[in-house]
């Protein structure tokens, strides 16, 4: 018996397009990640999947995506569940700032760890600041506990128990699982799953909008890697999104 798993990294959002350090700022698709939304919807369809249940982050642009993928395939009628536990890394004061200004100030070293280093987090940022997420009502369920700031390895410690006692539940029930999330949660996500070592995973970059689909053992890892639905425009995808801040 093997599970069948599809990730999906949302489309291209407004702050993608101006080039903005995002993580949990809840910012929209642009019309072009619209149609990579749609797009993913297409390849899903044709590739004869048929998602039973859709998990995503409680970010519009994970969320947008996961409608406009699941509408043009013709399963939007399928159960959702949502959790913070999905959300883009966090990544503390340096959302809302340009990636290519970043770089500038700070040079490359500074710049790819805060962006690529397993457990070195960002600053944390201010709670007064307009880009915090404290007090917005979609996190009560974390109290005060909502993040100020993340590494990679905080992404895995609060995505992974949900991984375990959720997702792998409908997964095991013989459930095909839609995973509509953010470059950052999957790459831990597909860190765990490709048993990729914490110095590795700096050079694992997640394309929008391509869905990526794994056939998972009785232990829920991989039977088989990984395969993206369109490998060609996931590896243009990827190495647009290694390059970002460097135009
Ligand atoms: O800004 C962000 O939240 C993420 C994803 O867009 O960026 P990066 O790829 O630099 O981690």
């Amino acid at each position: 018996m093997t599970y069948t798993l599809i990730l999906l990294r949302h489309g291209r959002s407004d702050w993608n397009e101006k080039n903005l350090f995002t993580g949990w700022v809840d910012v929209d698709l642009t019309e072009e990640g619209r149609a990579e939304g749609r797009r993913a919807g297409e390849l899903i369809a044709a590739s004869g999947l048929q998602p039973d249940v859709l998990y995503t982050s409680r970010l519009k642009r994970a969320i947008h995506t996961a409608n406009l993928a699941l509408e043009t395939a013709d399963r939007d009628w399928i159960d959702v569940k949502r959790s913070w536990r999905l959300n883009e890394r966090h990544y503390g004061a340096l959302q809302g700032l340009d990636k290519a200004e970043t770089l500038a100030k700070y040079g490359e070293e500074q710049f790819m760890t805060w962006r690529r280093s397993f457990d070195t987090p960002p600053p944390v940022l201010a709670d007064d600041s307009e880009f915090s997420q404290v007090g917005d009502p979609r996190y009560a369920d974390l109290g005060n506990d909502v993040p100020r700031t993340e590494c990679l390895k905080d992404v895995i410690e609060r995505m992974l128990p949900y991984w375990e006692s959720d997702i792998t539940k409908d997964l095991a029930a013989g459930r095909t699982v839609l995973v509509t999330a953010h470059g950052n949660s999957l790459r831990a996500l597909v860190k765990h799953l490709d048993n990729i070592s914490d110095a590795d995973i700096a050079g694992v970059n997640i394309p929008t909008g391509i869905p990526l689909v794994y056939e998972l053992g009785d232990d829920f890892m991989p039977v088989t890697p990984g395969q993206y639905l369109d490998p060609e425009a996931a590896a243009a995808g990827a190495a647009a999104v290694a390059a970002q801040g460097k135009k």
